[in-house]
């Protein structure tokens, strides 16, 4: 384990070692972020430590090796804005398996769950020792420790009890709104929303993945309260459901989201600019953005049927077409190059981009020319839509995204569905693909659906906006854990001799 400043760039760790320097009035209260090892929830987080650590608090951020470098050569931020976090690289081999090899993705699973990462899932479950010796050591540092941990990281951050400075919120790195509809699944309670029918959480989850969420969820009891990558011009009715409901137990909460426009950006890469600069020469509102998250590898069968779908709708398109992360990202074995129709490519010459690498989704959703992404409705890039002002083509694919597509098409009527949850063991044909992109892209129930999702963008970047709601909710959080505690106020009252 070691401690380090280190940027994406500068892989040696520093002489920055534990213990750190005893209690000084500098360092008066200390975060540590503990995030679950996952792309989209290790960035939240960072996200999220970039921002109390402008208000000049020192953030620590605890993951494996492996986990810190995927997050920092894959934020968006500026390199040096990252020197500000603390990063603690785990032994690799504490979340890893790496006697045996993991498995890659499954493109021809049955379910789209990615369940080569229930290794992963596992590992995390290992984490409480490495986690605790992190927090006793900084514990002395600080007159309060605050640990922010994803909610699935619930068990590895447990031993903050046993520190007597310590208390432990509960990041929600998922919607207020998925959220609010598994605490009614599970305590069996009518949720009354206006919506056809909400998809079981069985139906959405794998065995493995339920039984890890509930059990991390039942160990958030001992947190002081609850943080949620949202913001109230998005999900507020959800938020108020939440703060109200009696399974929250009158926890304090707070909507920091949405994150990703917390930030600036980076210099992008030639190949980033080269796809910027293509959507520089479109019309506005008339590329549609495809892209399904980190978590999802379509079949042969899906990629052939998604380009046919793609040629048939004549929308001009960038298409993001990898497989989910593999757990072991930087692993040197050839991952699967998923094979596109023939002839395809140069056919589509002109009128779209097929992207195999990474690329800079919040820029591409921002660009005045992207008039719609046809998504998997990861809760990211949820967000990462609606504050652009961005409607969205919706085929989820397993976990809380069809939760947040019935949100997306049904309650804010922003999205178009590509298929049914119903539907889901049946293959999404072309003709689909086809009709949702025309419909989203090219007709007057498009024109409607965008109209409001434009309207959710402005109040979203007002609120991020100096003085607005998201950055009262910061503020907020940060009095919150900066207060002066009652035994703190009677030193100084002494001190003073008052
Ligand atoms: O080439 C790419 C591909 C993805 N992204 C980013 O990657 C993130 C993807 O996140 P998300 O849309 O949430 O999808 P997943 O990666 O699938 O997220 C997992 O985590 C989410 C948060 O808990 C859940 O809502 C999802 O169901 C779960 O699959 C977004 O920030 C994107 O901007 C890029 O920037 N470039």
């Amino acid at each position: 384990m070691a401690s380090s400043t280190s940027t994406p760039h500068d892989h040696h760790q520093n002489e920055n070692k534990f213990p750190f320097s005893p209690l000084s009035s500098s360092s008066s209260v200390v975060v540590v972020m503990v995030p679950f090892p996952a792309q989209s929830h290790l960035n939240q987080l960072l996200q999220f430590a970039l921002v109390v650590s402008s208000y000049d608090i020192p953030v620590h951020y605890v993951s494996s090796t492996l986990h810190n470098s995927l997050v920092k050569s894959r934020t968006t931020n500026p390199i040096h804005h990252l020197t500000k976090i603390h990063f603690h690289d785990l032994d690799d081999s504490q979340i890893l398996t790496t006697h045996s090899p993991l498995p890659n993705p499954n493109p021809n699973s049955k379910t789209k769950l990615s369940e080569h990462r229930n290794p992963l899932i596992e590992a995390t479950m290992r984490l409480r020792k490495p986690v605790a010796a992190i927090l006793r050591s900084l514990s002395p540092t600080a007159r309060r420790l605050v640990v922010v941990n994803d909610v699935v990281m619930a068990s590895a951050v447990q031993d903050v009890v046993s520190l007597p400075n310590a208390e432990a919120y509960a990041f929600n790195s998922a919607s207020a709104f998925s959220g609010f509809a598994y605490r009614c699944e599970t305590m069996g309670r009518n949720h009354n929303l206006p919506v056809k029918e909400l998809p079981s959480m069985e139906s959405c989850f794998s065995s493995v993945l339920r039984k890890f969420v509930t059990y991390q969820v039942m160990m958030t009891c001992y947190s002081s309260g609850e943080l949620f990558n949202s913001c109230r011009d998005i999900e507020g009715s959800f938020l108020d459901l939440l703060a109200n409901d009696k399974s929250s137990f009158k926890r304090k909460m707070w909507a920091v989201g949405p994150l990703h426009q917390t930030t600036d950006f980076k210099e992008l890469r030639d190949q980033d600019k080269c796809l910027l600069g293509w959507l520089d020469k479109q019309e506005p509102n008339s590329v549609l953005y495809i892209s399904f998250g980190t978590t999802t590898t379509l079949s042969d069968e899906e990629i052939k049927e998604l380009a046919l779908g793609l040629e048939q709708s004549g929308v001009k398109f960038i298409w993001v077409l990898r497989d989910a992360d593999r757990a072991y990202i930087f692993g040197n074995e050839e991952g699967r190059r998923p094979k596109l129709p023939d002839g395809f490519e140069e056919r589509m010459k002109g009128m779209g981009m097929v992207v195999r690498e990474w690329v800079p989704q919040v820029q591409i959703l921002g660009h005045p020319s992207t008039g719609g992404f046809m998504s998997h409705c990861g809760w990211n890039s949820c967000m990462e839509s609606l504050s652009m002002g961005v409607p969205i083509a919706a085929w989820p694919m397993h976990s809380d995204q069809p939760m947040n597509a019935v949100f997306i098409t049904e309650l804010l009527k922003v999205g178009v569905a590509v298929m049914e949850w119903e539907q889901r063991h049946e293959m999404v044909t072309s003709s689909m693909i086809s009709r949702a992109a025309r419909k989203l892209m090219a007709s007057e129930e498009g024109d409607e659906i965008r109209k409001r999702v434009v309207e959710i963008g402005e109040a979203v970047k007002q609120s991020v906006a100096d003085g607005g709601a998201c950055c009262s909710e910061w503020d907020s959080f940060i009095a919150h854990i900066t207060r002066e505690d009652s035994s703190h106020m009677n030193h100084m009252i002494r001190s003073f001799g008052f």
